[in-house]
């Protein structure tokens, strides 16, 4: 008998048991209704497999590469703010144990542990995720912007640059690798138990020096109060542009669900695109990502690698969205509750897990390798089952 959670959703429970209600609430939670949350998880479970036999699964080979980095599966760490409130290692221990097992993972802009701090623990592949913030806390002066832009243009330019930027050069100096641009989060999404539990904003390293966010202390929740102050709402593809002309490195967006949106970014330059609705943390009622990638990755027509994210919590998840298109998937919360029950050896536990289930989903679909898994692998029924009632 195995010792311990078997499988994503006992990590989830475990956690639940471990964590503070404000903790567990901030971390499982999602926007509004949750509509949108439990639907990212429901709409892998209306699509089938089709699985081809007597092909020789003998040896099965999960490893790929993005943008040019290896990696031992497809399956990567996603950005989630805040890890010290799961454990005082925070993203040390998820750095380490991403490194562990061969695997990329993206640091949040809203980290705990500074990107430096972060960088120095483990020489594995990172990337860097950034939140264009806004304020006028420092000016960097930008001739070409001044001769080209009128001067409300220029100013809401110049407001967002400093710290951009700054984030970028010691993302750049740090050794990460590239740059996930979070894109659907113009302001915060209305979470309501965060409201009702007055959530809590916890220190975030990076900023520290760059930016004094002033968050309310007697309002509802503080991350609201925190992202109001450091969110830009007025981000737009011109920034997009901005950002490639500052940093050699590459550049993927993270919040694409529409298939107009996927082609202008790859219009925009990008070297990747996440389909992402933030874990339903941000619009509700947007659809299943799963749902959309079919549509994006027809638009984006292989111009660029598309990864997925949200509700991906079993080793099938992961090969569904393999066959319809995705180079990769990124895991959010899994990782967070791993971190939770059991520091970086219960994040090891989590990708390790939906390694070995993507693995043994391959060899029962007869896909000895990535490459082998297809369109044709996959049954979709994407509408909601009725009620039998
Ligand atoms: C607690 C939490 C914090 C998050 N923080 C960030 C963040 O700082 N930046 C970001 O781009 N996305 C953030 N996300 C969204 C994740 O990157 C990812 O899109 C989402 O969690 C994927 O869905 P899943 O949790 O169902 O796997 C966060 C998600 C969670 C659950
Ligand atoms: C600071 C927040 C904007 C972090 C975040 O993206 C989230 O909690 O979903």
């Amino acid at each position: 008998m195995e010792d311990g959670p078997v499988n994503l959703r006992e990590f989830q429970e475990l956690a639940k048991r471990n964590l503070p209600k404000m903790y567990y609430d901030y971390f499982s939670g999602g926007a509004e209704d949750q509509f949108t949350l439990r639907e990212n998880v429901e709409a892998f479970q209306r699509i089938m497999l089709r699985p081809r036999i007597l092909v020789d699964v003998s040896k099965i080979d999960m490893s790929t590469t993005l943008l040019g980095y290896n990696m031992s599966s497809p399956i990567l760490v996603a950005p989630t703010g805040s890890q010290q409130l799961a454990h005082p290692q925070g993203e040390l221990a998820t750095a380490r144990a991403a490194a562990a097992c061969n695997t990329i993972m993206v640091l949040s802009f809203a980290s705990n542990y500074s990107l430096e701090d972060v960088a120095s623990t483990c020489s594995a592949v990172r990337f860097y995720q950034l939140y264009v913030r806004s304020g006028f806390d420092a000016f960097c002066l930008c001739f070409h912007c001044f001769i080209t832009c009128s001067f409300e243009q220029f100013l809401q330019v110049f407001k967002r640059r400093d710290v951009s930027a700054a984030l970028l050069q010691r993302a750049e100096r740090n050794g990460y690798k590239a740059i996930v641009v979070t894109v659907d989060t113009p302001r915060l999404g209305r979470r309501e138990a965060d409201i009702k539990n007055k959530m809590i904003m916890p220190r975030n390293s990076n900023l520290e020096g760059l930016i004094s966010v002033d968050v309310n202390p007697t309002g509802g929740s503080k991350l609201e109060a925190f992202a109001s102050e450091t969110l830009d709402p007025s981000l737009s593809w011109k920034d997009i542009e901005w950002l490639k002309s500052i940093t050699k490195l590459p550049i993927m967006v993270k919040g694409i669900i529409t298939a107009e949106d996927a082609r202008k970014a790859v219009d925009a330059g990008v070297s990747g695109i996440v389909v992402s609705n933030h874990g339903a943390r941000q619009l509700d009622y947007t659809p299943p990502t799963i749902s959309v990638l079919d549509e994006v990755v027809k638009a984006v027509s292989g111009a660029v690698p598309v990864l997925l994210d949200g509700g991906v919590r079993r080793g099938t998840d992961v090969f569904k969205a393999l066959a319809l298109g995705a180079k990769a998937v990124m895991i959010g919360r899994p990782v967070v509750y791993g971190l939770a029950v059991k520091g970086e050896h219960g994040v090891r536990s989590v990708i390790k897990m939906l390694q070995n289930e993507l693995e043994l989903t391959m060899a029962l679909a007869g896909c000895p390798t990535l490459r082998d898994i297809t369109r044709n692998h996959v049954m979709i029924n994407y509408e909601r089952p009725r009620s039998p009632l």
